[in-house]
């Protein structure tokens, strides 16, 4: 039984799995945190008394890795490194090592669940946007702020604009809504024009996750597929190749 543990900068995503020999993983429990939260991890623990290990990545910085480190105590706890290649995904990245590591997992998990051209999109506190070619190369992606932040530049970069809660629509005609759509619409327009580079290749998708994912891929015109935790996936594959199973 494996703790996996994604870390992001706005929450912690958890979940139990069990590695059984010629099993696929079986999840038994999931669930997030915010930071400030992490110590909810020792109920998960009690719950779970046959946990040994946990595996996680961690982009949200040395305090909460010390945090979900203390929670973990009495835990063999591993933290997934970027490498050159892995889990049938090549790194292309100028120093592998520098890619996050949500990312490097999202792809190992993307990989798992379809094994061609694909984009992976990640929309949590920055939205990342993901080349994965059909022979597992990840060629490539941007970074870009996520929806949140990207209101909250406008907010606090700007005299006039409110941080308030607009609509999306095709013609904006009041200021909340003209903000809401256009980070929306801004978010689309950058995972839309990155498909184009493997639209043309078969059976390209785009896989899409994160806690702002809801929030546009209703606008998204490509091949598209939404799906909870590629990271926690990834995670999960690796957690498991590892156990020799
Ligand atoms: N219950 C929620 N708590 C926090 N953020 C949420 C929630 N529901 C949706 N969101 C959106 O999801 C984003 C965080 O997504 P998440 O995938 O957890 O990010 P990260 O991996 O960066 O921690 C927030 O910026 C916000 O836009
Ligand atoms: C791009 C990210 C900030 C995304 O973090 P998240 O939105 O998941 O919290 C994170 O993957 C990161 O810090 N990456 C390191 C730089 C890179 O991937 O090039
Ligand atoms: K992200």
């Amino acid at each position: 039984m494996i703790l996996l543990i994604d870390a992001g900068n706005t929450r912690i995503k958890w979940r139990v799995v069990v590695v059984a020999a010629a099993e696929p993983l079986r999840a038994l429990d999931e669930g997030a945190l915010a930071h400030d939260g992490v110590a909810a991890l020792a109920a998960v623990r009690s719950r779970h008394p046959g946990l040994r290990r946990a595996f996680g990545c961690n982009v949200a910085g040395a305090e909460v890795a010390a945090a979900i480190a203390r929670a973990c105590a009495g835990l063999a706890l591993d933290w997934l490194r970027p490498s050159a290649a892995c889990g049938g995904v090549r790194n292309l990245y100028e120093d592998p090592a520098r890619l996050g590591a949500d990312r490097w997992a999202a792809l190992i998990g993307a990989r798992r669940l379809h094994p061609h051209a694909c984009l992976v999109v990640t929309a949590g506190t920055a939205t990342t946007v993901d080349l994965l070619a059909a022979d597992g190369d990840f060629l490539g992606g941007l970074i870009l702020p996520g929806v949140e932040l990207m209101q909250q530049a406008l907010a606090q970069g700007t005299a006039q604009l409110p941080l308030a809660e607009g609509r999306f629509t095709p013609m904006p005609r009041r200021t909340v809504d003209a903000i809401r759509s256009g980070c929306l619409q801004a978010q689309a327009g950058a995972v839309e024009r990155m498909f184009r580079q493997i639209a043309g290749e078969p059976q390209a998708l785009c896989l899409l996750g994160g806690g702002a994912a809801d929030s546009f891929a209703g606008l998204l015109e490509i091949p598209l597929r939404r799906v909870d935790n590629l990271v926690l996936s990834g995670l999960g594959a690796l957690a498991a190749a590892h156990d020799g199973h």
